[in-house]
């Protein structure tokens, strides 16, 4: 290294540890940092952050008078968000801030830098985003999303008669299935389908690059110029391995798509609607179908284990609460009779429907610790705190959703009941879970899509199923042990449940409506 570099370096690092004085002398007298553990030199906060269940641990470990939580994780800072307040007014209020995501650099070596959920923010993040919205906006939904909806529920109101023991696998095929036919026109049948196993396999590719403080290069970026022979970059290796899936997912699917509209036989899907628009509007360039084939890649991933997740959840609560579920049969029946099944037409009739379905938002959230949001280049001031530069910042979804304040001393146990009034009407007194989908600009652009999903599959489950706890060869309720699953999305572990149709003329309704549509 030549002398005059050598000056340039050590002037750099003057200069960084006189404004790190700078900072500590001045500012952070005056604001101290937000409450937290006392950390150790250097490694800081890193032995305190939990290992599992953070957002219950993080509410817990909260101190005192303050909703914010503060680590300093080996240099890293991070600030958990305990309350809708705090989370209000930083998410949205300063969202000019707070809407950034932060790098992943072994998750981009393996090609996840194409997923829309992770961009950061900016114009590119703002086109994929009003790409989406044209699609999955309430006022879109009912040309194109509830009809296929629709029609998929049919085909999983008919699998939960026929094996209903597999509820899980059907709950997924129901989500993921759908997804794929919005997204692409595939029709996927059976959970073997070629289509749903690549992205299957490019989700499981995701997860494991994207798992925190397994990769070296996740601590040291600069370590992903190295070459991939050098010992201790095998991290390269798994990346490029791990990449197959990924590329796979995304170049094949749209493949399909782009074969079958040559040959005059795509089925209407967001892909086909979006590319023929862009031909016909001339707009059509390498890098739009780029945004349009990335995008569409990223919902299968989003909207799938979010739905299923919180389908598991409802079916849960019913077995742990099995009076919400004569309840709610009883509303159903009350709005429907006993001759058809529910349609979107009920939408917005039953509201007991809506309150099921707000509650297992509420009382298991899926994301329970939302994503990182990155303050971009500016440290922050608030409510008398210090927030440096690039903090990570997680909003805790479960502490805000189980405030006694907001939802009562029960927030604990599942009941739908708490959303509604003496009457049977929603109490609009009651907040809506909002938090469940996000603050701020990054908040869930398939909130309306899922909640319509979510809203059709509970009006179906109540009006055709009885659900009951297993039992033992004496005929007694076997105690249920559901415990859950830590993972980008949060889930209940596999339980068991007895699914049985509610009548005859429900298994007659069902078969019959599955027999015209294979027909059709
Ligand atoms: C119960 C169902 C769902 C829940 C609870 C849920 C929740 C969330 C949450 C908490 C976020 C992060 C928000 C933030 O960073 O502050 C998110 C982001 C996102 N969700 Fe959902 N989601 C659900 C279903 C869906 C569905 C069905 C789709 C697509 C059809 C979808 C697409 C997305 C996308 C693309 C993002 C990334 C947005 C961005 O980074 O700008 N989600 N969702």
């Amino acid at each position: 290294m030549s002398s005059s570099m050598l000056d340039l370096l050590s002037f750099a690092v003057f200069i960084f540890f006189v404004q790190r004085l700078w900072i500590h002398f001045t500012v952070h007298r005056r604001f101290p940092l937000p409450p937290g553990p006392k950390g150790w030199p250097i490694i800081g906060n890193l032995f305190d952050l939990p290992k599992e269940k953070a957002y219950f641990t993080n509410r817990h470990t909260a101190l005192t008078d303050s909703d914010l939580l503060y680590f300093n994780a080996a240099g890293t800072s991070m600030l958990i968000l305990n309350s809708a307040e705090v989370a209000n007014d930083l998410l949205v209020g300063r969202w000019k801030m707070y809407s950034d995501r932060p790098p992943l650099p072994m998750a981009y070596l393996a090609g996840v830098d194409f997923s829309f959920a992770l961009l950061s923010y900016g114009d590119n993040w703002r086109k994929h985003r009003s790409l989406l919205k044209r699609e999955l906006s309430p006022l879109h939904l009912p040309a194109y999303q509830k009809p296929q909806l629709q029609e998929s529920m049919i085909k999983f109101l008919h699998n939960l008669l026929e094996t209903p023991q597999q509820f899980e696998s059907h709950v997924h095929l129901l989500f993921g299935g759908t997804l794929l036919s919005s997204a692409y026109g595939l029709s996927i049948e059976d959970p073997g389908d070629y289509y749903l196993m690549l992205v299957k396999e490019a989700m499981r590719a995701i997860g494991e690059v994207m798992i925190p403080g397994t990769y070296i290069v996740d601590i040291f970026p600069v370590l992903r110029y190295l070459p991939a022979w050098l010992p201790g970059v095998s991290f390269k290796k798994k990346a490029a391995q791990e990449r197959v899936f990924i590329d796979g997912m995304i170049h094949e699917t749209m493949s399909f798509v782009k074969k079958d509209m040559k040959n005059g036989m795509a089925k209407s899907s967001i892909a086909s609607r979006q590319l023929q628009k862009m031909h016909d509007e001339g707009t059509w360039s390498e890098e739009e179908e780029t945004v349009l084939r990335n995008l569409l890649a990223s919902l299968y991933g989003a909207g799938t284990d979010t739905t299923a997740a919180t389908t598991m959840n409802i079916i849960l609560g019913f077995l742990l609460n099995p009076d919400s579920l004569k309840k709610g049969q009883a509303a159903v029946d009350a709005a429907l009779g006993f001759d058809r099944l529910p349609n979107y037409g009920d939408e917005g009739k039953i509201p007991y429907v809506d309150a099921v379905v707000m509650e297992a938002l509420r009382w298991q959230p899926v994301v329970p610790l939302s994503m990182n949001l990155l303050t971009i280049e500016n440290a922050d001031i608030y409510g008398g705190h210090y927030i440096p530069a690039n903090t990570i910042v997680l909003e805790n979804t479960w502490a805000i959703l189980h405030d006694p304040a907001t939802y009562g001393e029960d927030v604990d146990q599942f009941r739908p009941g708490r959303f509604l009034n003496p009457d049977g009407t929603l109490n609009n007194a009651v907040p809506y879970p909002s938090a469940a989908f996000g603050y701020g600009r990054r908040t869930c652009p398939g909130k309306s899509y899922a909640q319509s999903a979510l809203w059709l599959t509970v009006a179906s489950l109540l009006s055709c199923f009885d659900f009951s706890k297993p039992v033992n060869e004496k005929g007694e309720e076997i105690h249920l042990s559901v415990d859950y699953i830590d993972g980008l999305i949060t889930h209940p572990s596999t339980f068991e449940c007895i699914i049985r149709p509610r009548s005859k003329v429900v298994e007659r309704l069902i078969r019959q409506k599955r027999e015209q549509q294979v027909l059709s």
